[in-house]
């Protein structure tokens, strides 16, 4: 009903804020747009779910997230994706893995500190319930 719409619509408002943030940090500039496949072109024979900061926009304005555990699965992919493709030890590589981490750090210190419990366990309550 009608609450739940609120509900739904103050998630999208937070989500799509946590990666205009995201998005405006030059660390994590590779992960904006989807990898190039014209660059890159074995990339879907090794990653077999690609995920960037743009798809997952497209995303949350397809109203695709009821929770933001549904978010995370596949905000994780970004960086997960990054560390799969780019295993060795040259300072490319490295580089790449770093930003990385940064990244899975910094969207999981963003929805620790300001995503209320309770906000997402009504989330998860309108996720059951459908
Ligand atoms: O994995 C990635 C992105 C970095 C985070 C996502 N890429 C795979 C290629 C390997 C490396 C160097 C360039 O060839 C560039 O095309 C890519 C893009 O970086």
């Amino acid at each position: 009903e009608e609450q739940e719409e609120d509900v739904l619509r103050e998630l999208r408002l937070f989500l799509r804020n946590v990666i205009e943030r995201l998005s405006l940090d030059r660390r994590f500039k590779a992960f904006t747009k989807p990898v190039d496949i014209e660059e890159v072109p074995d990339y879907m024979t090794v990653i077999r779910r690609p995920m960037d900061l743009s798809t997952l926009l497209t995303n949350i304005d397809e109203q695709r997230y009821v929770t933001v555990g549904e978010f995370m699965n596949d905000a994780d992919l970004i960086w997960q994706n990054a560390l799969e493709y780019n295993p060795d030890s040259d300072p490319m590589d490295r580089h790449i893995r770093h930003r990385a981490c940064a990244l899975k750090d910094t969207v999981r210190a963003m929805i620790r500190d300001e995503l209320d419990e309770d906000f997402e366990r009504v989330c998860e309550d309108v996720r059951e319930s459908r």
